[in-house]
């Protein structure tokens, strides 16, 4: 059973607000991009993954993500994160018959392969399944089966308003790397603590030094 993922990614420049107080404006957007980095290398390795598809209108987060093996789609109609991940879903169905498709967040820089393995599969028993993120009120992967539509639905309370609109909450065990999204600085911490990929372990590091 093989899924292919859309991972939303925001320009660089605004992106991991939430972490201004953890890392500078000069350190920020290189700290969401090895994110992203993580997320999606651990992704392309996963075995139930056939590929990645990015959404963002990022120039730079787009040459380095493509060079890892993901594919672009622009971000349209440019009307918030939503409707980039309808957008990007039906591009990805129009253009491969008979996808799975599922949203994951970019900011897993814990993710393992086959933790996420064991996701995609609890998900491929459901028509649209999602996975709660560590801190229990938002989502960090939405799937859907075939013929079926995304519905995203990320954002405030994503975790409730993914139950409400009928998707099926998944609770697999041993998945903490794939509901380990970064937003805080006690979430890097948390992340740091499971394992995190090798752009994010560079980055923390500058951060740690810059601290001192
Ligand atoms: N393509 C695209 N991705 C988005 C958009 N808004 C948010 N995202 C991405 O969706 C995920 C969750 O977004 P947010 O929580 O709003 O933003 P964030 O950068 O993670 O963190 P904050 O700035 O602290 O809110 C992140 O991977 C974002 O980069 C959008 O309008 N378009
Ligand atoms: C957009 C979401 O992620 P974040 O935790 O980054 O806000 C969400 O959980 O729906």
């Amino acid at each position: 059973m093989q899924w292919t993922l859309v991972v939303p990614l925001k320009p660089l420049d605004r992106a991991k607000s939430r972490l201004s107080d953890t890392a500078d404006d000069g350190l920020r957007p290189g700290l969401a991009l090895a994110f992203a980095q993580d997320t999606v290398a651990a992704a392309l390795e996963c075995p139930a993954v056939r590929d990645v598809v990015v959404v963002t209108d990022d120039a730079l987060a787009s040459r380095e993500l493509a060079a890892l093996g993901a594919g672009i789609v622009p971000d349209e109609p440019r009307d918030g994160l939503n409707a980039a991940l309808a957008h990007a879903a039906a591009v990805v169905v129009s253009s491969r018959r008979a996808a799975r498709v599922a949203a994951l967040n970019a900011d897993l820089p814990a993710l393992r392969p086959s933790e996420l393995a064991r996701v995609l599969d609890a998900a491929a028993e459901f028509p649209r399944a999602f996975l709660p993120d560590a801190a229990e009120i938002g989502t960090t992967l939405l799937a859907a089966g075939r013929g079926r539509e995304l519905r995203p639905h990320f954002g405030t309370a994503s975790r409730a308003r993914h139950r409400e609109s009928g998707a099926v909450e998944l609770l697999p065990d041993a998945v903490d790397s794939v509901r380990q999204d970064v937003d805080t600085g006690d979430d890097l911490r948390a992340a740091l603590a499971l394992g995190v990929g090798p752009r994010t372990a560079a980055v923390a590091a500058r951060l740690l030094t810059a601290e001192q």
